[in-house]
């Protein structure tokens, strides 16, 4: 009894205390709000310094607001009392009053390191760690760690199911959420690890590496705000389904600086599609495809078989191998990439023709008569036979024709690629529409830094701009002449001029924040990079991601027991050698918070069973249910698959179901389910937080669900030529329940 009136009142004092936070947090937004009222009220007007100043507040204002807006949600979820009697309130961001009194500290401050770290063997100045539970804005559980014994004795030590054990048990949404108030310590230390060079973290199925990588990327963008708010942040992951799934991470950390990208949409303006051939993608990403792209480019840069014959205004010149050799290596001596280089090239020859062309006319025309040498320049460097055979020799290429006709084209793949066999290359050859893929995309990035910008379309960039900039002044005088009628009539004249307006218009074109001007950017340094899954890149893809940042500071983490991809890492040393030496630092998790202990198990003795040694991580709960197996007569499926969802969407109890197969029967199976569910049944991204979703392995990875039927697992093996990586992925998404459905082999190891 005595126990029950401590504990409500320890709920009424943490309940007061937030409703605090809550009306600091009410009063800043109300605060940023009216300066940025004001800001915006101080009208287009002044020189363009003011405007851009008045720009750059609005912006501040608003990212300010924008945060404020975001973290409403849970906005405390701990406390920490200290020896020596100190209470200090850990939530998403800092908050404190008017007269800087702290009321909380954001959780990625040091002095909030504490609550992630301590335990009761190295408690570090901790007396009790509170969890604090809120719905909406009101607490409605507090929870605690009591760390120093002696505190034990009093009466208000609350208990409740663990703070964590809550999160992992809670229903699956679709989308997944913050752990901000349940990071563990071996989480926190990698969070919290120093910014640069490479940091590998390897860690099983759902033991929050994708967790940890968001809330790392949150983290540095908090401690060193000023350098990657201009440079920013790229994070990497597999397919759109699971950008899709992660999406609101960020943002709910009051973070939105983060560029968040597939590999297939690395290239701007390219929206990759997966490649379909595990050989294909195998070759592709292999790394001696740099030097096939260099000889392709290299290819390009041709020398005639015999002296070329070409007519300037009715003169005859003649252009020879010799020449355009030497122009060639002076060209290319210069180190410049191709587009640039062809500058030198035809400098050079242009220069030599027009000599040619001189004396020939000095010689008819008889000695002492000097031709103007200007006009003649211009005369060479517009002959239309003139400019052929330059371009013959040295064309301005993009990378997508350059690798577009590399891979169409049977003659300039072979040349630029000896060293494969005839069947590599068939195997590499493709048809001119066909759409660009993942793999592709590294391809095309290596052909973009080798060919460098492509001057032509850089040109037309410009005379577009000022065409526009020419249409915005026009659009911008008319509207003035309407103002100016009205101002004239309440005695005001000529405040804006029509430059004014349109400059106006222009600096809000540059108000981009980094993030998306480095989206749009290929070549853009990012200060950080995050990559997820990163078992799957090929070595044409990590040079790829290491051109994105010349400093070299990456947070890696994926699992090499889940590699899928053929052209994916075997081990973490040997995808990341050729960059970062023995440069590189490994740290690892080991506790597998999703899958319970039952199916994590079954999931290992597969993946030894077909011989893949796995770093099996500690499930830290029992689940309700072993995996259960269906085995059914060949043919049945469908029918069998129809039966199973309702007793398993019963089971699940509201929880969301993932029905994953063999990519090939995604379709035909989810057009089965749809015709019983309709709009119940997604499908990947966009349709994650419907209750049924049918995918393929690959789309699954990084996700997770409540439960997951998963058919004809001998399937999903075979098409993987045997390797384990997406059968493992696709028995550890569940949180709850497995059910296996088969009418061939079980695969080894499944039932124990
Ligand atoms: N400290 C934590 N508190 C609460 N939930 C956690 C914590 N750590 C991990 N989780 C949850 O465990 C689940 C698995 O995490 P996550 O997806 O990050 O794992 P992963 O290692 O990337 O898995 P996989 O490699 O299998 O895709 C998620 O639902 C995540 O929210």
């Amino acid at each position: 009894m005595q126990e029950t009136v401590a504990a409500h009142a320890e709920l009424g004092h943490e309940r007061e205390y937030v409703a605090g936070l809550y009306r600091r947090l009410d009063e800043l937004r109300a605060e940023k709000q009216e300066q940025l009222d004001r800001v915006r009220r101080s009208g287009a007007v002044g020189s363009m310094q003011n405007i851009s100043e008045r720009d750059a507040f609005a912006t501040m204002y608003e990212d300010r607001l924008a945060q404020l807006n975001a973290v409403d949600d849970r906005l405390v979820f701990g406390r920490l009392d200290l020896d020596g009697g100190e209470t200090r309130y850990i939530g998403r961001i800092g908050l404190s009053t008017a007269d800087l009194q702290r009321l909380m500290v954001d959780w990625r401050a040091p002095e909030a390191g504490l609550f992630y770290q301590a335990t009761a063997f190295e408690r570090q100045g901790v007396r009790r760690r509170r969890h604090l539970v809120l719905k909406g804005r009101e607490v409605k559980a507090i929870e605690d760690d009591v760390l120093d014994a002696s505190m034990l004795d009093g009466s208000n030590n609350l208990q409740g199911e663990g703070a964590l054990l809550a999160a992992l048990n809670s229903k699956r949404t679709g989308q997944m959420s913050d752990i901000v108030g349940t990071i563990q310590a071996e989480q926190d230390r990698i969070i919290r690890s120093p910014m640069p060079g490479v940091l590998v973290v390897q860690g099983g199925p759902g033991t929050g590496k994708t967790a940890v990588a968001l809330h790392r990327a949150a983290y540095l963008l908090y401690m060193h705000r000023e350098r990657l708010k201009s440079a920013g942040v790229l994070l990497v992951g597999p397919s759109n389904s699971f950008m899709k799934y992660i999406e609101r991470v960020l943002p709910s950390l009051g973070e939105t600086g983060v560029v968040m990208s597939t590999l297939g949409r690395l290239m701007p303006g390219i929206n990759a599609v997966p490649e379909a051939d595990p050989a294909v993608a195998e070759l592709k990403g292999r790394s001696a495809m740099a030097k096939v792209v260099a000889r392709a480019v290299a290819n390009r840069q041709r020398v005639p078989a015999g002296p070329r014959k070409l007519s300037v205004e009715g003169t005859t010149l003649t252009l020879t191998p010799k020449q355009v050799i030497r122009a060639r290596d002076k060209a290319r001596a210069t180190g410049k990439p191709h587009n640039e280089a062809r500058n030198t090239f035809v400098k050079i020859l242009l220069r030599e023709l027009t000599e040619q062309l001189t004396d020939v006319l000095n010689k008819s025309s008889g000695a002492g008569n000097n031709t103007d040498r200007a006009y003649l320049a211009e005369d060479v460097r517009t002959a239309r036979d003139v400019r052929i055979a330059l371009n013959l020799c040295w064309m301005p290429l993009t990378p997508e024709q350059l690798i577009g006709e590399l891979l169409s084209k049977p003659a300039h793949l072979e040349a630029a690629a000896p060293a494969l066999t005839a069947e590599e290359r068939d195997l590499l050859l493709r048809t001119p529409d066909a759409p660009w893929t993942e793999a592709d995309v590294a391809l095309l990035d290596e052909a973009a830094e080798l060919l460098g910008p492509f001057d032509a379309s850089a040109g037309r960039d410009k005379a577009q701009r000022e065409q526009e900039r020419t249409r915005d002044v026009a659009n911008a005088e008319q509207s003035l002449k309407n103002v100016d009628e009205m101002l004239k009539e309440t005695g005001i004249d000529g405040i804006v001029s029509a430059e004014d307006l349109a400059a106006h218009n222009q600096a809000q074109e540059i108000r981009f924040t980094a993030a998306e001007r480095a989206a749009s950017d290929r070549t853009w340094a990012f200060g950080h990079i995050i990559v997820d899954e990163a078992q799957e890149l090929s070595a044409m893809q990590w040079r790829l991601l290491m051109r994105r940042c010349p400093l070299k500071s990456f947070t890696i983490v994926g699992d090499i027991a889940q590699t899928s991809s053929a052209a994916g890492a075997q081990s973490w040393n040997q995808a990341l050698e050729p960059f970062a030496k023995d440069r590189w630092r490994l740290e690892e998790l080991t506790v597998n918070y999703r899958t319970p202990a039952q199916i994590a198990e079954a999931a290992v003795r597969v993946a030894n069973a077909a011989g893949q040694v796995v770093s099996a991580p500690k499930a830290v709960r029992e689940g309700k249910w072993a995996p259960v197996i269906d085995r059914i007569d060949d043919g049945a499926l469908a029918e069998r698959m129809l039966a199973a969802v309702p007793q398993e969407l019963e089971l699940l109890d509201g929880g969301l179901l993932a029905v994953i197969a063999a990519e090939h029967r995604v379709p035909e199976l989810r057009k089965a389910l749809a015709a019983v569910y309709g709009s119940r049944v997604g499908s990947g991204a966009g349709g994650l937080d419907q209750d049924i979703t049918v995918i393929g392995p690959k789309e699954a990875k990084g996700l997770e669900f409540d439960g997951v039927l998963l058919l004809e697992p001998a399937e999903v093996l075979a098409d993987a030529a045997g390797r384990v990586g997406d059968l493992y992925v696709a028995m550890t998404r569940p949180t709850q329940r497995l059910r296996l459905i088969a009418a061939g082999d079980v695969p080894a190891g499944i039932e124990g």
